[in-house]
């Protein structure tokens, strides 16, 4: 298992609430929490930023997090990410913040301390471009967005 360097931004992390965690061995996303100073009401359509109470640290380049919708929250009660997905840069150390989207038809109570979406650490590959006149051909060539059909 990986080490991620972690600061506790408020105190009621690590007392009042757990650590992110994983919520069973296989699962692949640390649930995060919503760190506010009371449950708030998020109106149909409203987008609320809502601190994590963390900040993590990844150092490595070749490492990024990102942060996901939990499939309960989003199908059950529309309660997904303003961003549709938050990437966490390698060298990022300010606070982990949810973009929270309430995309639903009615209004939701967040509570304090709700799990409201999870962060997974992902692989990445940097690169950078090599200019080139031609590609090799390949079968699909440049036919896309629908080109080899539905069937
Ligand atoms: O859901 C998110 C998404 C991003 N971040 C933090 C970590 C990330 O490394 C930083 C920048 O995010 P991103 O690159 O997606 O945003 P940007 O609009 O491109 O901002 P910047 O110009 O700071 O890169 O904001 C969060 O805390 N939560
Ligand atoms: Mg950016």
């Amino acid at each position: 298992m990986h080490a991620l360097q972690a600061k506790i931004l408020d105190p009621r992390i690590g007392t009042e609430f757990p650590l992110p965690q994983y919520a069973t061995p296989g699962s692949a996303g640390l649930d995060l929490r919503a760190m506010l100073e009371q449950d708030i009401v998020i109106k149909p359509g409203e987008t609320v930023l809502i601190p994590t109470g963390l900040s993590v640290y990844i150092g490595d380049p070749n490492l990024a997090a990102l942060i996901l919708p939990r499939s309960g929250m989003g199908h059950k009660h529309g309660i997904v990410l303003g961003n549709l997905v938050g990437l966490i840069d390698s060298d990022y150390q300010g606070p982990l913040m949810v973009s929270c989207w309430n995309r639903g038809q009615s209004e939701f109570t967040m509570p304090v301390g709700e799990r409201l979406a999870q962060l997974v650490l992902v692989p990445v590959v940097q690169a950078h471009f090599e200019m080139v006149e031609e590609f090799v051909e390949t079968e699909r060539g440049a036919g896309g967005f629908g080109h080899s059909g539905t069937k």
